[in-house]
């Protein structure tokens, strides 16, 4: 049995024209198919849990047709079945997982092939965890952002404009609106961050980027030396900075070009802790938070993505 998994709103409603499109397929109808619709934030975890936990011995894949967001929450809901092959077609307004994956955007092709013979991505997720608290550690698969981007995706995510701008495939532009909503009151802020035991940074910065891949922010290429078959991250280091700098970095960051400014810093490294006295903004995957503190690091096991 395969469990199909889609957030209906996912592109704007993009992952519902393509399930359907997949659904009306014979490749659908031959196959024992179940789908489950997302209702809210953090749906797709529970159900891939639940699902996991019911039928781990029936289900032979868990497709995912939604975008980062819902295959992040799917890939934490299967968290303690990693047995259980996962599929994903991506179908979000960002797809930076995909981007970065090399995941081409073809989804009755893809089903085709997850059903048939299956393409295969394996790579090493991150894991993170926000508190000291001996919490259970949670899988990311893009970035996390600490600082000024999150401060932007914070803001473009309650924007009527992305939704303009996803609709005339221009999502990106929504990050450069908040960008510049963003960027006159926003201060540079105290934040160390160790990798790998040593402080490389202490002082204050505008962002830490940890990547696991180049993109964010739908297409932005944030961290070019990232690659998911690298077992280390690169983190990207952004100083403190001119304000009429700012804008210089968000044009170049689009082809990858930021990091020969002066005060981009790049390293490489599996264990990242980054920590600041006042919360500040973080975003995992797009999603956003705030936090004092955020460790790193590579996950224990290589998961198979199936394409
Ligand atoms: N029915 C729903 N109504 C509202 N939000 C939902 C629903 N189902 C899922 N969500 C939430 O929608 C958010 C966005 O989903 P997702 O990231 O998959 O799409 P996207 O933002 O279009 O794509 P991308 O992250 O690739 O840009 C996620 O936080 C998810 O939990």
């Amino acid at each position: 049995m395969y469990i199909v998994i889609v957030n209906p709103i996912a592109g704007y409603g993009s992952a519902l024209k393509r399930f359907q499109k997949i659904q009306r397929d014979v490749s659908f109808k031959n196959n024992q198919c179940r789908t489950f619709f997302t209702e809210y934030k953090g749906h797709a975890e529970e159900i891939a849990a639940q699902i996991a936990e019911i039928y781990k011995e029936q289900v032979k894949t868990v497709i995912v047709i939604g975008g980062d967001g819902t295959f992040h929450e799917v890939m934490n809901g299967l968290n303690a079945y990693p047995q259980i092959p996962m599929a994903f077609i991506p179908a979000g307004s960002g797809n930076d997982f995909a981007r970065g994956a090399g995941i081409p955007n073809d989804p009755l092709n893809s089903f085709k092939h997850i059903i048939r013979a299956p393409r295969k991505l394996t790579f090493l997720p991150g894991t993170y965890q926000l508190k000291l608290s001996p919490r259970k550690r949670k899988f990311f698969m893009n970035s996390i952002g600490i600082g000024f981007d999150a401060a932007v995706a914070n803001k473009a995510e309650g924007s009527l404009l992305k939704r303009f701008f996803n609709r005339i495939r221009i999502g990106s532009l929504s990050y450069v609106t908040a960008l510049l909503a963003v960027l006159p009151k926003y201060e540079a802020l105290p934040i160390m961050v160790k990798v790998d035991g040593n402080v490389v940074h202490d002082t204050r910065a505008l962002m830490v980027t940890v990547a696991n891949h180049p993109y964010y922010g739908g297409g932005m290429k944030i961290a070019p030396q990232a690659s998911l078959k690298d077992e280390l991250y690169s983190i990207i280091i952004i100083e403190r900075i001119a304000k009429w700098k700012i804008l210089l970095l968000f044009i170049t960051v689009f082809f990858g070009k930021h990091t020969s400014l002066r005060e981009v810093k790049e390293y490489k490294g599996k264990s990242i802790i980054i920590e600041s006295v006042a919360k500040i903004p973080v975003q995992i995957d797009g999603e956003t938070t705030t936090t004092r503190r955020c460790r790193i690091e590579k996950a224990a096991q290589r998961r198979t993505i199936y394409y």
